[in-house]
């Protein structure tokens, strides 16, 4: 259940030419550990995240998803994918204003023609894993920035996706709390045996991922294991 880049390329149009945002790029990251993209600003970092989303075709290379490579898949098709084996977390929780917490993690199951109460099941354990169980029954009004962000985990692990893409999670909390859902990612990948891809700016939070690796202008520079820095 892992994900694979091989020799991924990407251009996007700029003005008569092409920019080239990732350049031959190869990644693994096996089921289970998390690995954190770190890199300046217009390295890479996104349109990585959007390619491994198979939000974007690359030029040329592949995307092997739990292990289906993505190449040539139709529109349908990379749409079940992601519905059913990826989740996304962005800055923003980009919440419901009208639903609950457990709410927002049972229309996921919903969109999956999965039955209400075994659900309601999943979303109450899920809510429990991210520190959130008395928190059930609020609205997204009723929460800190930080549990907003813990529902906005929680939710992408709700229809048990194979690999988790985080984009930037901790931007919009403090230090403390920043370092609190970087933590919480990391148990969850490790519990739920997800693939895990982490873009940060904030390389003190990065004590306990299993790689990182380092994008310059579209490059990947080899990953270093963690503890091995
Ligand atoms: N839709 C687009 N059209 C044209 N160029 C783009 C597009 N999206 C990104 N780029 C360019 O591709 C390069 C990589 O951008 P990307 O957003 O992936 O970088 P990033 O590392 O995520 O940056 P940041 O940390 O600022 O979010 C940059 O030079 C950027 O200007």
């Amino acid at each position: 259940m892992s994900l694979h880049l091989t020799d991924v390329t990407l251009t996007y149009p700029d003005g008569g030419a092409r920019l080239t945002a990732l350049d031959d790029v190869d990644l693994d990251v096996p089921a289970g550990t998390i690995t954190a993209l770190v890199g300046p600003s217009g390295s890479g970092k996104s349109s990585l995240l959007a390619v491994a989303a198979t939000l974007i075709s690359p030029d040329t290379g592949h995307v092997v998803i739990a292990g289906t490579d993505t190449t040539g898949l139709s529109r349908s098709r990379l749409t079940e994918l992601r519905r059913t084996r990826i989740g996304m977390v962005f800055q923003q929780p980009n919440l419901l204003p009208s639903l609950t917490a457990a709410e927002q993690l049972q229309v996921m199951a919903h969109l999956d023609g999965r039955a209400p109460r075994a659900a309601r099941g999943h979303a109450m354990e899920l809510l429990e894993a991210v520190g959130l169980t008395g928190q059930a029954d609020r609205r997204p009004h009723q929460l800190s920035g930080g549990q907003r962000q813990r529902i906005n985990i929680a939710r992408s692990l709700m229809n048990e996706p194979a690999v988790l893409l985080v984009d930037e999670p901790t931007s919009a909390l403090d230090q403390e709390r920043g370092a609190a859902i970087l933590d919480l990612i990391t148990t969850l990948t490790h519990r739920q045996g997800t693939a895990t891809v982490l873009v940060t700016h904030d390389r003190t939070h990065l004590t306990a991922v299993d790689q990182i690796v380092e994008i310059h202008d579209g490059h990947l520079r080899s990953p270093v294991t963690a503890g091995h820095r």
